[in-house]
């Protein structure tokens, strides 16, 4: 696995953060290293999919990036079942098709279709999972709450909804401390002072986090029955919605 370097060195102007075949290369070493408890949510995500993927309905990976959520998702999911991994940079869905086209899958594993789209362009339609890991947060802010009520219209009764995020906080000491004890652990993975600070920079106007009752309200208020926060670790959170089956 290749290690991210893409800021270790000073620039004169650093851009804005894009998710480019550069960023894609080192992809899965920066976003372990960057974000507490990836490797656990993914776990979970799997642990989800055996629950709530049913025969003959699509799940959606919107913002798949390599893949990482699609695969774990096809381990658990019944044979008729379609995985469709959705994700806007050619760079990222490159790798992933190259990356399906090596491995071999279980002969009865189900479908899965690469689209090269916006989130917010696709038409979803009887889907028994959706996952949103860290891809919400990029979408810009005006769109969210059209994006998520697209994803619970096209949940199936029981359907879940699984939203990780970047968060932040009104209290402005949760806000510094969580944020500190952020850049502690990127710190302990390696990451230097000028890598974090040029990284920061270029991610200024690109991911808008918001708060964790921001989401959980603006959930309720599309129509998930059940809203539930159930994991965070400093200023990243994962919240699974489920759609109820109408009594
Ligand atoms: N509007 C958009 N439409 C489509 N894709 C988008 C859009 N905006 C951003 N993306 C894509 O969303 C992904 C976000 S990364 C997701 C990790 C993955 N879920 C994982 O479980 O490993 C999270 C992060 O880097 O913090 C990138 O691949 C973008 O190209
Ligand atoms: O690196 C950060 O500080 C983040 O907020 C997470 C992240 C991880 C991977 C790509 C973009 C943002």
């Amino acid at each position: 696995m290749s290690r991210d370097n893409l800021y270790s060195l000073p620039r004169d102007r650093v851009g804005q953060f894009q998710f480019d075949a550069d960023v894609a290369d080192v992809f899965p070493d920066m976003i372990s290293r960057s974000v507490p408890g990836y490797a656990s949510i993914l776990s979970v995500i799997e642990q989800l999919a055996g629950r709530f993927v049913r025969p003959a309905t699509n799940v959606y990976d919107l913002g798949c990036s390599l893949g990482a959520a699609t695969l774990l998702i096809r381990n658990q999911a019944p044979p008729s079942a379609t995985l469709h991994a959705v994700d806007n940079s050619s760079a990222m869905i490159d790798r992933l098709r190259k990356r399906l086209d090596q491995q071999s899958a279980r002969p009865d594993a189900c479908g899965i279709e690469l689209h090269l789209a916006d989130v917010c362009d696709v038409n979803l339609s009887n889907a028994s999972m959706i996952v949103l890991n860290f891809t919400l947060q990029f979408v810009p802010a005006a769109q969210r709450r059209r994006l998520l009520q697209t994803c619970f219209d096209a949940l199936v009764p029981g359907g879940g909804l699984l939203l990780s995020e970047k968060v932040c906080f009104e209290d402005p000491g949760q806000q510094s401390l969580l944020t500190e004890l952020h850049l502690d652990f990127k710190r302990a993975c390696g990451y230097s002072e000028l890598e974090i600070a040029q990284k920061r920079t270029s991610l200024e106007n690109t991911l808008i986090p918001e708060s964790i009752p921001t989401h959980t309200d603006r959930l309720k208020e599309i129509g998930f029955g059940v809203v539930a926060p159930w994991f965070q670790c400093f200023n990243f959170a994962s919240i699974l919605a489920v759609k109820s089956a109408p009594s």
